[in-house]
């Protein structure tokens, strides 16, 4: 609906500043910068997951963070990838808008 297409038009147009923890977990995934869109923000992360292997090899769906420095930024052991609005809550705690 209209409120999905604004969250989409918002991943591509308004900026983030990630908090410090998750800014460095973000450079540890190849970010070379300080401010973000939410699409690069999520593109670096599912870099980060997919690097790590952190995802469970059985329900692939399934992110295990327990033991990484993710589980500590998004404050949970586990989530999964069908989870879109938790996952944004989580992540958006994390980052500071820009005021551009
Ligand atoms: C375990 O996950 C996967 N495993 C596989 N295997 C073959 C094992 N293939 C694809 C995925 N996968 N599915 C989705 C995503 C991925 C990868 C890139 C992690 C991304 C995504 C998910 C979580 C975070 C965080 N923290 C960041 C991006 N994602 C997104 C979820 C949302 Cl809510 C927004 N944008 C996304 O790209 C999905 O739906």
């Amino acid at each position: 609906g209209e409120e999905l297409n604004a969250a989409g038009a918002a991943s591509e147009t308004e900026l983030v500043r990630p908090k410090v923890e998750f800014g460095s977990l973000l450079q540890h995934a190849g970010a070379t910068k300080d401010v973000f869109t939410m699409k690069e923000v999520m593109f670096y992360l599912g870099q980060y997951i997919i690097q790590k292997q952190l995802y469970d090899q059985k329900q692939q769906h399934i992110v295990h963070c327990a033991q990484d420095a993710l589980g500590r930024v998004l404050g949970v052991d586990s989530f999964s990838v069908k989870e879109p609005r938790l996952l944004f809550a989580m992540v958006t705690k994390n980052l500071v808008a820009v005021k551009n």
